[in-house]
């Protein structure tokens, strides 16, 4: 008889992803603010440390990234940005893990997808680097096209809508046809409203609301609510709002609530809570 070969746990790619159930995409922030011993650089052992919990915690997907997206955030080089990364990167996936890189800068993107990344995940929303849709095209991987109006990093303006969900629908769809008018596959596009940014508190309210109008559009879709501010308003005791680690219970109630309505995926801090919760969507939904 054959002998039996164990599939190693070598690379995993996007096509061994589960697909009878919302995916869970663990976030692993490579910056200072999360792995360094107070210096002002990354240690990339807590970072692939991190990483491995994530991944054996029941994250589908590690979401890396080098640069933190949030208004008023240090500026990071590509360079840095690619030197905190890349070395997590390639260790992840020898692991096994199938990882998306948070980035906004097309060097780092092809540097993440030669060091074993399989998706790319760009917050850029309206702002993005006209080089992207030739990389993505080219590189046929799949790509999470996140909706925002400024850059996130630095003067992300809170716009105001008349209609937001309309009109955010209306702006994914124009970004959308930019990628595929460059020749990329429209099965290759995320498609996230881009949670916060641009966006308030009653904004992202309205947005879930309307998750089924977004997977209308024909996409997979990305939910990225996880942690976020206008959960710890909704949980605010006092007039106090919750601090972040407060968030998990209502992050992974977005998670159930997003996979019973036809979410993709949903970017989290805890993987594991938020996959025990699209598994209670998956079997309800039979
Ligand atoms: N696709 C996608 N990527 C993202 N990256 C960073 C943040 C900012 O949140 P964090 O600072 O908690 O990571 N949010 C998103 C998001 O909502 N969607």
């Amino acid at each position: 008889p054959l002998p039996v070969v164990r599939k190693a746990r070598g690379p995993r790619s996007f096509a061994d992803l589960p697909a009878d159930r919302c995916l869970v995409m663990g976030i692993l922030n490579v910056t200072p603010d999360s792995f360094s011993d107070g210096g002002n650089y990354v240690s990339a052992d807590k970072a692939i440390a991190h990483g491995l919990k994530l991944l054996y915690g029941g994250a589908d997907i590690i979401d890396v990234g080098g640069e933190s997206t949030r208004p008023g955030a240090e500026r990071v080089s590509p360079e840095e940005e690619q030197a905190r990364i890349l070395p997590v990167i390639e260790a992840l996936a020898k692991a096994g893990a199938v990882i998306s890189v948070d980035t906004m800068n097309v060097e780092t993107a092809a540097k993440a997808l030669d060091a074993g990344a399989s998706i790319i995940n760009d917050v850029s929303g309206t702002t993005f680097d006209e080089r992207m849709p030739a990389l993505v095209a080219e590189r046929k991987v799949p790509y999470v096209l996140m909706h925002s109006r400024g850059d996130a990093r630095h003067d992300d303006p809170k716009a105001n809508y008349t209609d937001v969900v309309a009109e955010v629908l209306a702006e994914l769809a124009e970004l959308r046809d930019k990628f595929v008018a460059e020749g990329v596959e429209p099965e290759q596009l995320i498609l996230d409203p881009g949670l916060g940014f641009s966006k308030t508190g009653e904004h992202n309210w309205a947005l879930l609301r309307a998750l089924p109008e977004f997977t209308k559009l024909g996409h997979k879709v990305l939910v990225g609510a996880s942690r976020k501010r206008f959960l710890g308003s909704l949980l605010a005791t006092a007039g106090k709002a919750a601090a972040p680690a407060e968030r998990d219970n209502a992050t992974m109630a977005v998670s159930v609530l997003s996979a019973a309505n036809g979410a993709w995926g949903v970017r989290v801090h805890d993987a594991g809570a938020s996959l025990d919760g699209v598994k209670v969507a998956s079997a309800w939904a039979g």
